[in-house]
């Protein structure tokens, strides 16, 4: 209620006194020297009322906006706060929390709470104190209000001097996927891919259940809880509902970054979401429970439609947990799931950039003369391709304004930057810091590329460019590949991690990850293999290997090439440039390798030729060539597609020595 107490108006427009009074003042006036209107509020509460403006809610606060139908509208809390209820509930007491909506350390007698009970029973000698408190629910809060949650209550959150949101992840910098599992029933236990090499660790349902209740009732012992309703994948006929519960604004707000974030008009017709994550991270897991082999675990149950959190706060954890999710889903409805980054020309042609982490998926799909359609996850349908996401996952170490203005950028408000060492006044971010981990990280709303694309999808992709970080300096800075090639490839999944990231790690350390993503594929290799074949083979895409890693000897003599050229070389790739120029075949892994590329000095095309050692090369080159070898004889027993043909190809398509 708005009450106006000007009664005498004493300044002119800008401020300024008009006229000197020179009537005798009364008592109230003596110590008057308020040179500005009166403003309209008559207690310190109503100039705080005053301060914000009823809005129509991302964030419900349970009132009704003025104009809507209070009834209707308190049908829908309602509704929506049931749903949330049940989401939380107890399987073990079977009922959910009494929920109420808004922030419990802002409670004013001026903002009604809509609220729910959790159940109609009279009490009885054994409830149990939870059943009498309620969970404050923070619903879908803008960055905003996550911000200032952040900031006043968890530890280590700050403004960056771009206005970012600064975060701490806690003990764990990255994800933990051996402690990634996942319940095998009577219907995964056919479908998904099980044993050797597979990420799928298996768990029971019954140990699901109780980390689930663990989880839940961490969650249900709080103040209040996050929820995000969210969606995944821009093509709106397989657009899939997400639900995260979680304890903390950061989480929260990295979501509200990362996935696709509903408008008004569709968050209140949400209803019941497709799946739900119950992100307790701060809370460890049971070791005394069955399978813990650890104190965190992250469990999918595909059957319930839940993923539950223990033990590990970083976020990647949702992202990469939703991604695996998708994997599963996709595939059934003939939609192929990729790891990959993507973008457009202006004239329409895509481009798939697969790659293992670290290899640029990130850097090279944002490119400021193409549209960014998406930087890590995507599926390919029969209509083309689309983002699974509404948001980009960049690693910021050692990042520059200069070699990535786009990404640099996007570092304002509203995003999240995990784990960076910033001034401790000016809170400028050092990029070069590693003191937290190397594993920093910038989470932002798609958007924030000036380029994106929205929505999200585009037409069938032209090329499919496989990224590898090759730290033994052998594989060429670009190679064309037959399709044969290209899915011998895509199942090696190579890149390779160097020495100083990991301790005791001296030399270069191949690691295969089938199909760029084995840590979150679900079902066997060979059925996304199969997939993407069909699909290049259909729409007449050609396939790229692109070494973004060392030229000119191996880690330690030689270095990473640059950026600019490898930038170089994928604008010839766009362009049909390097379909054009004149090719040569390399040794064992019998590359293609194009002779010359616009901007690119010529003699780097060859590794052979940057090596001033070439007997340390070719003996390097065999080595790898035994690495991939190794890998592959796991999948010379799977047959690829419908006839066996492709698996002939496909095997004869590796290292050959
Ligand atoms: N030649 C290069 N090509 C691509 N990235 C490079 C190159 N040289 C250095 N980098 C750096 O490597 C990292 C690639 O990481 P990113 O794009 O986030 O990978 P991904 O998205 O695949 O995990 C970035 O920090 C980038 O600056
Ligand atoms: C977040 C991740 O993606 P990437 O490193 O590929 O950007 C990850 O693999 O955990
Ligand atoms: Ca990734
Ligand atoms: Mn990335």
């Amino acid at each position: 209620m708005v009450i106006n107490m000007a009664t005498s108006n004493i300044t002119n427009g800008n401020g300024f006194v008009k006229e000197i009074q020179t009537s005798p003042k009364r008592e109230s006036e003596i110590c008057h020297d308020d040179s500005s209107s009166p403003i309209k509020a008559q207690t310190i509460d109503e100039l705080h009322n005053l301060q914000k403006k009823r809005s129509t809610p991302s964030t419900p606060t349970g009132t009704a906006p003025a104009g809507f139908s209070s009834i209707a509208e308190e049908d829908r809390q309602r509704l929506q706060l049931q749903s949330i209820s049940a989401s939380l509930a107890s399987l073990t007491r079977e009922t959910g929390p009494k929920v109420v909506k808004g922030d419990p350390a802002r409670k004013s007698s001026s903002t009604k709470v809509a609220h729910v009970a959790h159940h109609q029973l009279p009490p009885t000698i054994s409830i149990s104190d939870s059943s009498l408190k309620f969970t404050h629910v923070l619903y879908n809060l803008s960055p905003a209000e996550l911000y200032e949650q952040a900031i006043r209550y968890e530890k280590g959150s700050f403004f960056t001097s771009t206005g970012a949101l600064a975060t701490l992840s806690g003990a764990k910098t990255g994800r933990s996927p051996r402690d990634k599992r996942v319940v095998k029933d009577e219907n995964t236990e056919k479908e998904l891919w099980w044993g050797k090499g597979s990420p799928n660790i298996e768990m029971d349902e019954h140990t699901f259940l109780v980390n689930r209740e663990r989880a839940v009732d961490y969650l249900n012992s709080l103040d209040k809880v996050f929820i995000n309703d969210q969606f995944l994948n821009w093509d709106p006929e397989n657009r899939i509902k997400v639900r995260i519960v979680s304890a903390r604004a950061y989480h929260s707000l990295f979501m509200h970054n990362m996935c696709i974030r509903p408008t008004e008009e569709e968050l209140e017709n949400f209803g019941k979401p497709d799946f739900t994550i119950y992100n307790a991270g701060q809370f460890p897991c049971n070791r005394f429970t069955h399978y813990m082999t650890s104190s965190t675990s992250i469990d999918v149950n595909l059957a319930r439609k839940e993923m539950v959190i223990l033990g590990t706060q970083y976020a990647g954890e949702m992202k990469k947990g939703l991604f695996s999710l998708m994997h599963y889903l996709m595939p059934k409805r003939h939609i192929l799931s990729l790891h990959s980054g993507c973008n457009m020309g202006k004239d329409g042609d895509v481009a798939l950039f697969f790659g293992l982490s670290g290899t640029g998926k990130t850097t090279l799909s944002t490119d400021q003369n193409r549209y960014l359609i998406g930087d890590d996850e995507h599926c390919w349908s029969d209509k083309g391709v689309s983002n699974i996401e509404g948001g980009c996952y960049a690693k910021c170490i050692d990042l520059s304004r200069e070699k990535e203005p786009d990404i640099w950028n996007a570092i304002k408000f509203g995003t999240v930057l995990e784990n960076v060492v910033f001034d401790e006044h000016t809170r400028e971010v050092d990029y070069s810091d590693k003191s937290v981990t190397e594993n920093t990280r910038a989470a932002y709303p798609i958007e924030y590329i000036p380029n994106a694309l929205i929505p999200c999808v585009g037409p069938h992709p032209k090329n499919v460019i496989l990224l590898a970080c090759d730290a033994f300096g052998v594989l060429p800075p670009v190679s064309k590949l037959n399709l044969a090639q290209t899915m011998y490839h895509f199942i090696s999944g190579y890149t390779a991690l160097v020495a100083g990231t990991e301790d005791g790690i001296k030399e270069p350390q191949a690691t295969f990850s089938a199909c760029f993503g084995a840590a979150f594929i679900m079902l066997h290799p060979t059925k996304y293999a199969a997939m993407l074949a069909e699909k290049m083979q259909k729409h007449g895409a050609t396939g790229w290997l692109v070494n973004t890693g060392w030229s000119g000897g191996r880690y330690g003599s030689g270095s990473r090439i640059k950026l600019s050229y490898t930038r170089k070389i994928i604008d010839a790739i766009h362009s049909g440039e390097l379909l054009n120029v004149d090719y040569h075949k390399t040794k064992v892994f019998g590359l293609e390798i194009p002779s010359a590329i616009e901007g690119v000095p010529s003699e780097i095309l060859d590794p052979m030729n940057t090596w001033s050692d070439k007997d340390a090369y070719n003996e390097t080159l065999l080595k790898l060539a035994s690495l991939f070898k190794n890998n592959f004889e796991t999948f010379t027993n799977y047959k690829i597609g419908e006839d066996n043909s492709l698996t002939e190809e496909i095997l004869a398509a590796g290292p050959i020595f």
